[in-house]
């Protein structure tokens, strides 16, 4: 089923909370809507939902006004991060309740049936006459991903579903959201303020701020060109620089950056961890002011000659220490005129 959205506008009492955002999520695909608190996501998944209703624009389902389609009749299923089971039924039994209260009548074997493959899809197989207090919270996301499905919706949206949960469940969730997702095949949207799980899930990723989006594309797109500071930093750690280019490049702390392509004027220039190299042939002189070791490799926090630290990522096996003088190169950049 595609959605779309069609310059939807939300206002609370004055404060306009969505923007005029347009927006089409195609049938199968998977869009994470990302951006900080406040920017509008939920309220938006809320009138995809029919929860909430938009009082500018439209929003279609397929071809259709969804105004036009009543809240239950939408086949929606949805995921929230405090969206509680019931305590007092068994997993099994949650996962059936959508059906039992569904329309479509079902017969008592037709739904234990659907159960037991549910299990088996969100890999719960044989917890079906547990509690929800007798299981994970990584778990009962995963039952409340079971109950969404179990009335076969077109459109499956979440809020934030793993955001009460540890790195590593929800590191092990979204991958496996992402499987039930290529093997179902249904429409989602996603909302989410952790870019990493943006990135890591959807096959596109819509980037919104202060109720509009102010990017979108797939994961590499936005990565490799954001299109603006916002962006820029929102994506990632990102040192900025403030500088005048002349001829493709400018003079930077000591230094010379190479910025082809970018035309002359006052720039602000951002750098991540990953672009810069400490490297003798570098071209920008620091003095290292802490060493971070990760299991990963060492991070590098150097001071620059115009006071400012910016971090950088070295292998394992390099040898420095606080205090030591050496070189920065750096390997790529985004930079933007200054307005
Ligand atoms: N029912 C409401 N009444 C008044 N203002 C609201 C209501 N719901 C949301 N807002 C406001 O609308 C703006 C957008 O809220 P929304 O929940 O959509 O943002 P969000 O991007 O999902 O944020 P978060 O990541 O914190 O959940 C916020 O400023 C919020 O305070």
């Amino acid at each position: 089923m595609k959605i779309t959205l069609d310059n939807v506008v939300k206002t609370f009492d004055t404060f306009r909370a969505v923007r005029g955002v347009s927006l089409e999520i195609g049938s199968g695909e998977l869009v994470a809507l990302l951006g900080p608190s406040g920017s509008g996501k939920t309220t938006i998944l809320r009138m995809v939902a029919g929860l909430e209703y938009a009082d500018g624009g439209r929003i279609l389902f397929g071809e259709q006004d969804a105004t036009d389609i009543p809240v239950r009749d939408r086949g929606v299923g949805f995921v929230f991060q405090h969206y509680a089971l019931f305590p007092h039924m068994t997993v099994a039994e949650n996962i059936a309740f959508g059906m039992k209260v569904s329309k479509r009548k079902r017969s008592g074997a037709e739904i234990e049936a659907r159960v037991n493959d549910l299990l088996v899809l969100v890999k719960l197989s044989g917890l079906g006459n547990r509690f929800p207090s007798q299981i994970s919270g990584g778990q009962r996301q995963r039952v409340a991903l079971a109950r969404s499905l179990a009335v076969d919706p077109k459109v499956l949206l979440l809020d934030e579903p793993f955001g009460a949960l540890d790195a590593n469940v929800r590191r092990d969730l979204r991958r496996w959201l992402r499987e039930i997702h290529d093997e179902l095949g249904i429409t989602t949207l996603f909302v989410t303020h952790d870019q990493e799980e943006a990135l890591d899930l959807a096959d596109r990723v819509v980037i919104l701020d202060q109720g509009k989006i102010v990017q979108q594309g797939t994961p590499e797109e936005v990565c490799r060109q954001p299109n603006s500071p916002f962006v820029t930093r929102f994506l990632g750690d990102a040192h900025r620089l403030e500088a005048v280019a002349s001829h493709g490049r400018a003079q930077v702390a000591g230094g010379v950056i190479e910025l082809p392509g970018v035309e002359d004027g006052s720039v602000e220039i951002f750098v991540r961890p990953a672009d810069l190299e400490w490297n003798t042939a570098g071209s920008i002189p620091a003095v290292v002011s802490r060493v971070i070791d990760r299991p990963d490799g060492r991070r590098l926090l150097a001071s620059l000659s115009d006071g400012s630290l910016v971090e950088l990522d070295v292998p394992p096996e390099t040898k420095v220490a606080k205090g030591d003088h050496g070189r920065i190169a750096v390997l790529r950049t985004h930079a933007f005129p200054r307005g």
